[in-house]
């Protein structure tokens, strides 16, 4: 555990929880929805005020760190994670379940140094469940340890995935094909939360046993994949190469025989890196 990380942490909870109470008393009121890149993209005033006060207040005390912000990038800036101290930031995670008031929605926030995690907080608001790891302490929820499951036999899974805001052709017979092959095995069950940090936490409670997800942002999944790595489970790329969480893909699993073999039987659609402006992959979908 590195020095500096640590001297964070307890500050960042108590802004975190701070924040969740500007997101639950919002939830049940009438909100003005912005699209973004799709129909399916949605923003709220919450999300661009929650993001704003997370750094600001993060800020006033590391003036130095960087910061990479879901509404940020939106706004316009640069996304570039360096070796610098940088705050991963997503202020809802969930944001069409918080317009629609399906109870599930998340603050997620990740600290890298050397562009590795150091720690990850996801605030799962309306169940009031705070997951946590730090690199090399474990992973928590509310304070509990957490361990995934460690089921090695796909065929005994609950594997939870996302539908995504893409609506061309190629992205939606990709994920439905991806959803029909993993039943086809057959799993247990597929499920998704509209939340990716919260789905993916799941896999750390060992409620789920695998969770993948192409075409979200790092935002989306860096504070979820060290909290599952911390439980004890494996994170990777969707073809099985090493997890990269600026690269829109990841299967988080129990074990890696699980993980192995989501990777066998899905297929990723192209999406541009999220460090990568026009990459030509010929993305039709949203970037
Ligand atoms: N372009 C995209 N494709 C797939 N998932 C995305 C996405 N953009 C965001 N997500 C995330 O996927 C989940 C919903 O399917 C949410 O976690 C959502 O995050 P958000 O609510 O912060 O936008
Ligand atoms: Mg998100
Ligand atoms: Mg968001």
């Amino acid at each position: 555990m590195s020095r500096t990380s640590g001297a964070h942490t307890p500050d960042t909870h108590l802004c975190v929880l701070l924040q969740s109470e500007v997101v639950l008393s919002a939830f049940q009121q009438h909100k003005e929805v912005k699209l973004k890149s799709s129909p399916a993209d949605l923003v709220t005033e919450t999300d661009q005020r929650v993001e704003k006060i997370l750094i600001s207040a993060i800020r006033n005390r590391y003036p130095q760190h960087r910061f990479i912000g879901e509404e940020s990038v939106a706004a316009g800036e640069h996304l570039e994670l360096t070796d610098s101290p940088t705050w991963i930031i997503d202020p809802i995670d969930g944001t069409v379940n918080f317009v629609h008031r399906f109870p599930f929605v998340a603050i997620s926030i990740a600290f890298t140094v050397n562009r590795q995690t150091q720690f990850g907080i996801v605030y799962s608001c309306v169940e009031d469940k705070l997951f946590y790891a730090q690199r090399g302490g474990g992973a928590f929820l509310n304070g509990e340890p957490l361990h995934a499951s460690g089921q090695q036999d796909i065929s005994r899974c609950v594997v939870v995935t996302e539908i995504g805001a893409e609506r061309d052709d190629v992205a939606l017979s990709t994920m439905t094909s991806n959803i029909r092959r993993l039943l086809q095995l057959p799993v247990h069950g597929v499920r998704a939360l509209g939340t990716a940090a919260v789905d993916m936490c799941q896999v750390a409670t060992g409620g789920a046993d695998a969770y993948y997800h192409i075409g979200m942002h790092c935002w989306d999944i860096a504070a979820s994949a060290i909290i599952v790595q911390e439980a004890g489970g494996v994170v990777m790329d969707t073809d099985g190469s090493e997890f990269d969480m600026m690269s829109r893909r990841v299967i988080a699993a129990s074990s890696a025989a699980v993980a192995d073999r989501i990777a066998q039987v899905i297929q990723a659609f192209p999406c541009c890196r999220d460090d990568e402006d026009n990459c030509g992959c010929g993305a039709t979908g949203v970037n």
